[in-house]
């Protein structure tokens, strides 16, 4: 594996190597497959987003007023931080390390997971089209639920001692995000357990990103804006750096990093659930000169065999359906067809 790129290179070929290489030693002109023109990163200020206390809703006296809030962050933003989530200082500390000793293991320890072709799971990046720019990161994504569905050279082939620091955080995200589900379907008034019966043990994936700085970050994208076909994300901005952007009102929004909080955005599937009520918000990973960047998302789709519409105990003659519903398979279907560009809606 070559880690300098000739400067007169022409063509560039994103699937053969890592971005993480590809910056260490950048050429004085970005591959083209990376440069954007269309680029707008305005200064927004950073806005805080809305903060949740897990905590809050075990407390008789605080319950009420947090559900409330929670409520409006869904409305409003789509996306807000959890703290008090249930994941300890320390436990996010190992992840961290572990996912951290994950990207800076040798090149081609990490190519041993590489997409196959015709995959979309594995290290790297999945490359549609010449045409397609590509993002500025290296990711590696996985279905880890339901467990039969993983594959076999992937999660099982990984270091064991991260495998260990994954199956915890894995355990605790998925309790998160049950507590969540059962909280969402009492701020939308849905009948208990709604929502959770699409939910349960459904199909959930992993990714881990690793966004390398960019001598031109104002050229390329770190991850293209999209919003997420899931309920809900969960978001670990792993090493405290920031670079996630959410579109709010049509301005971007710089997120900020909140020690030890989480981040979970509503995905397309909670907005069809709601219908229309809670907003899967649009969001993108901008990068920079000085700091690389390493995310890691939980997303929390939906049962295989479950059927994905507005909850029925939010339908009325007053408040008919926004949305067909659909098996979930056919949506994934649908969702796929679209090349995962843009929105599911
Ligand atoms: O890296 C991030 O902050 C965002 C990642 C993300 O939006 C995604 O993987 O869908
Ligand atoms: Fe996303």
């Amino acid at each position: 594996m070559a880690t300098a790129v000739p400067e007169n290179l022409i063509v560039f070929d994103p699937s053969s190597m890592s971005v993480q290489e590809l910056a260490k030693n950048p050429p004085p002109s970005l591959p083209q497959c990376y440069l954007r023109e269309d680029q707008n990163i305005p200064d927004a200020e950073p806005e805080s987003l809305p903060i949740i206390d897990m905590k809050r809703f075990l407390s008789e006296e605080h319950r009420e007023a947090e559900l409330k809030k929670l409520d409006s962050a869904c409305r409003e933003w789509g996306i807000f931080q959890l703290v008090n989530h249930g994941v300890s200082e320390e436990e996010l500390e190992k992840v961290r390390n572990g996912v951290e000793g994950f990207f800076s293991l040798p090149p081609q320890e990490k190519m041993k997971y590489k997409i196959r072709p015709g995959d979309i799971e594995g290290y790297g990046s999945v490359i549609r089209s010449q045409a397609e720019k590509q993002d500025w990161c290296d990711r590696f994504y996985m279905t880890i639920n339901p467990i039969h569905k993983r594959k076999p050279y992937l999660y099982p082939e990984l270091p064991p001692s991260f495998r260990t620091v994954l199956d915890m955080y894995i355990e605790k995200a998925q309790n998160i995000g049950m507590t969540l589900v059962g909280l969402l379907e009492k701020a939308l008034k849905m009948e208990e357990g709604e929502m959770k019966e699409v939910f349960e043990d459904g199909l959930q994936s992993l990714r881990m990103t690793y966004y390398p700085t960019c001598p031109k970050p104002e050229q390329v994208m770190g991850l293209k804006a999209h919003s997420d076909y899931t309920i809900i994300t969960l978001l670990n901005q792993v090493n405290g750096v920031s670079g996630l952007q959410v579109d709010k009102n049509g301005v971007w929004v710089p997120v900020n990093i909140l020690p030890n909080s989480l981040v979970v955005n509503v995905g397309d599937i909670l907005e069809i659930i709601s219908n229309g009520v809670y907003k899967s918000p649009v969001h993108r990973a901008t990068v920079n000169t000085g700091k690389e960047r390493i995310s890691m998302v939980l997303f929390f789709v939906a049962k295989l065999d479950a059927e994905i519409g507005p909850a029925k105990s939010l339908i009325s003659p007053e408040n008919p359906p926004l949305f067909k519903t659909l098996e979930a398979e056919k949506y994934f279907n649908e969702y796929f067809s679209l090349k995962q560009q843009g929105r599911s809606l």
